[in-house]
């Protein structure tokens, strides 16, 4: 059991400074909704209607990434789904921000702007430091508690994930809860046969350290997505072009370089890479090419290839566990789906353990039809579940069960 204060242990008619996670694909400016808003909603909903003052932070995206925008369109989903007023205002903790702070009543609900607009936010630090804050030091005393629901993001050492825990009296949201006590419970289960994990999505700095923790607990790594075109870099293709701004893969080729490399020295029998990629043809068509073809890096990739989908599903089929992390392509666009969906298919038809993880990725599942009944568990973390499965602990958990410590004494 965590050793964390929950909901059930809040005083009455508190002010309360709730930390989300509410990072959420972007398209064309506006936040696509999904399970993470539903999930946090439940915390929210049990808070106001408890009748406390309460307050939301969260982040979206990172600077620089086109996904770094403001939380406007965030607080309408989320009002959706509290079923109740979710005011917002475009300011973490300038005047605008403590006047509309001031100004709550019991029941109602304020979402803040981005804390990553907020220069305190980033880079990480510790709780002691990330405590002395401006930010923290000036929203903290308008608070009685903090809660932190943000189990998807315990992984960084951000100011509003650990430090407010060290000022103010802390407990854990309803998802921080229950995601803490599913993906621990998942990271000691032993299994007989293969374990896989599907490796994919964006964030490949994450995934790659993780592939390297995991060694001896997995049997087999099916790649796809940026940390894909990574490995297939490391192995001498001319893959991973960045398409429009983002910069995806150089900056973290450059980062993770070495460590790719004696990954795949290391453990390249228990790596399979695409053999084909597909790409935006001449008249907007998905096109592919097995990547032995590749001659130049001209070619932006946003999906494995179908031969390789039909190499991934029979390992799949002989697994006793599949976790996944990350999409395998841009499976917001239909055209870039079939890597991700296929693989998810196949493993919902298949009866082993199975974990999908990560915001954008537990989204396919709902877009494309498939059933949440058939895995056995899809968390809304990523990063966080990954972490957890190699056993790493989360600086924010740990700062939950710090403050529990601390007022225990
Ligand atoms: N080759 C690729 N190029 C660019 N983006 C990709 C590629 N493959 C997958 N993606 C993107 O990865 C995203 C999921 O990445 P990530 O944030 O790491 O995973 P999650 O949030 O599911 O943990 C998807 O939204 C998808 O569009
Ligand atoms: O979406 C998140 O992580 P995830 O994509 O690994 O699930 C968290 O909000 C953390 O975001 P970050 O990886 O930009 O620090």
């Amino acid at each position: 059991m965590p050793a964390f204060n929950t909901l059930d242990d809040l005083s009455a008619d508190s002010r309360v400074l709730v930390r989300l996670d509410l990072n959420s694909p972007i398209e064309d400016g506006t936040p696509q909704d999904n399970r993470r808003f539903e999930r946090h909603a439940e915390t929210v909903r049990e808070l106001a209607e408890a009748g406390h003052r309460v307050v939301l932070l969260a982040h979206q995206g990172r600077p620089g990434r086109d996904d770094f925008t403001s939380l406007g369109g965030h607080a309408e989903i989320l009002a959706d789904r509290v079923g109740r007023d979710v005011g917002f205002v475009a300011d973490t903790y300038g005047d605008e921000a403590l006047e509309a702070i001031d100004a709550l009543d019991a029941g109602e609900i304020l979402l803040l702007e981005n804390t990553r607009m907020c220069d305190d936010e980033l880079p990480e630090a510790s709780p002691e430091e990330k405590a002395e804050t401006e930010f923290v030091r000036t929203l903290a005393p308008l608070f009685d508690a903090y809660v932190n629901d943000a189990y998807s993001a315990a992984h960084r050492k951000h100011a509003s994930l650990v430090g407010f825990p060290l000022v103010l009296p802390a407990y854990a949201g309803r998802v921080m809860e229950t995601e803490y006590e599913a993906n621990t419970a998942i990271a000691t289960r032993e299994f007989d046969g293969p374990v896989t994990m599907v490796v994919g999505g964006t964030k490949a700095t994450d995934v790659i350290g993780v592939m390297d923790a995991l060694d001896d607990r997995v049997d087999r790594f099916l790649l796809g997505g940026v940390a894909g075109e990574l490995f297939l870099r490391a192995a001498g293709h001319p893959v991973g072009r960045d398409v429009g701004e983002m910069d995806l893969f150089d900056e973290q080729w450059e980062r993770n370089r070495e460590l790719i490399e004696s990954v795949l020295d290391e453990r390249g029998d228990a790596i399979r890479l695409a053999s084909d990629l597909a790409y935006e043809g001449p008249d907007g068509e998905r096109a592919e090419v097995p990547v032995d073809d590749i001659g130049e890096k001209e070619t932006g990739y946003l999906d494995v290839g179908t031969t390789t989908v039909a190499d991934y599903e029979p390992a799949i089929r002989e697994s006793d566990a599949v976790f996944v992390k990350g999409a395998l392509g841009v499976f917001e666009d239909e055209r870039f789906a079939d890597g991700t969906v296929g693989v998810l298919d196949a493993i919902a038809e298949t009866d082993c353990f199975s974990v999908v993880g990560g915001g954008d990725t537990s989204r396919a599942i709902e877009m494309y039809g498939l059933s949440e009944a058939d895995f056995s568990h899809v968390s809304i973390a990523g990063g966080a579940y990954i972490r957890a499965l190699t056993g790493e602990p989360l600086p924010a958990v740990e700062t939950l069960e710090a403050a529990a410590e601390r007022r225990r004494d």
